[in-house]
């Protein structure tokens, strides 16, 4: 579904994302760890065509190179991302935030009523019917979080990029999110890639695990497999050093 390779991104001086080659297929869900500063964020930005990286790197979403794309262009194909910091628009009603989703991330032209179908389905599958018509400013953290996944969803997405969805969390929300991811995946066959810096999270959920540190790709593979690997625990004991 998304194959991604050699790609790298610099910042003057500074190299990122150090030529990292990577797969994410049908189906599985992939966390993204890495220290902090480790090229996370930059590597979703590359991807998304919020940054343009450098020659030479390959993204493919389903077969199409997509490098070169504007992010709405690359939303509108199915590869829709969430923000670290919440962008939700605080002055709407939380329906309101969710048909922007759904009106404006799909190809396909849409009415409005197949609009407010789709996302009516969004907030019933997140579990936010309840708060449909209030007014987005006044939700707590936990709630405008479980929003930016309606809206995503509304877009009918197929890969789901998270950045650090879990922070700000209680551990109980935390269950509560993981939960819903899985249930993304196995009632709405979408894929997720997930940057996530509370271990337990992503790690109860993935099917595998990229290890990003200083730009490169330190290690892949399965939750218990990343957990076991001396050079991921070397580089996580640096980082708090
Ligand atoms: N726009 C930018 N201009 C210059 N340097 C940048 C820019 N964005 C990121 N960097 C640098 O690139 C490196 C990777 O940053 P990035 O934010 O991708 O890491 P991260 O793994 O997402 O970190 P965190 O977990 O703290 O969010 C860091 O050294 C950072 O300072």
């Amino acid at each position: 579904m998304l194959a991604v390779s050699d790609l790298r991104k610099e910042f003057g001086g500074l190299v990122a994302v150090d030529d990292v080659t990577f797969e994410i297929g049908d189906g599985e869900i992939v966390g993204l760890i890495g220290p902090n500063g480790a090229g996370k964020t930059t590597l979703f930005n590359s991807i998304t065509g919020v940054l343009t990286p450098e020659d030479g790197s390959g993204v493919e979403f389903d077969g199409t190179d997509i490098v070169a794309l504007e992010t709405h262009d690359i939303a509108r194909r199915g590869l829709v991302r969430t923000f670290q910091i919440v962008r939700v628009f605080d002055e709407m009603t939380v329906l309101e935030n969710v048909l922007t989703g759904a009106l404006f991330g799909t190809e396909e032209s849409i009415s409005r009523e197949e609009a407010e179908e789709r996302a009516r389905d969004a907030l019933a599958f997140i579990g936010l019917s309840d708060k449909a018509d209030l007014s987005t400013g006044n939700l707590p953290i936990a709630q405008k979080k479980q929003l930016e996944l309606a809206r995503a969803l509304a877009s009918r997405p197929r890969l789901l990029l998270l950045d650090e969805i879990a922070s700000g969390l209680t551990p109980g929300e935390i269950d509560d999110l993981t939960d819903t991811i899985r249930r993304l995946r196995d009632e709405r066959d979408i894929s997720v890639f997930w940057i996530e810096h509370i271990m337990d999270a992503v790690m109860s959920v993935a099917d595998r695990v990229i290890v990003l540190n200083s730009g490169r790709k330190l290690a892949e593979g399965t939750p218990e497999e990343i957990r076991n690997d001396e050079s991921v625990v070397e580089a996580y004991l640096g980082d708090e050093a």
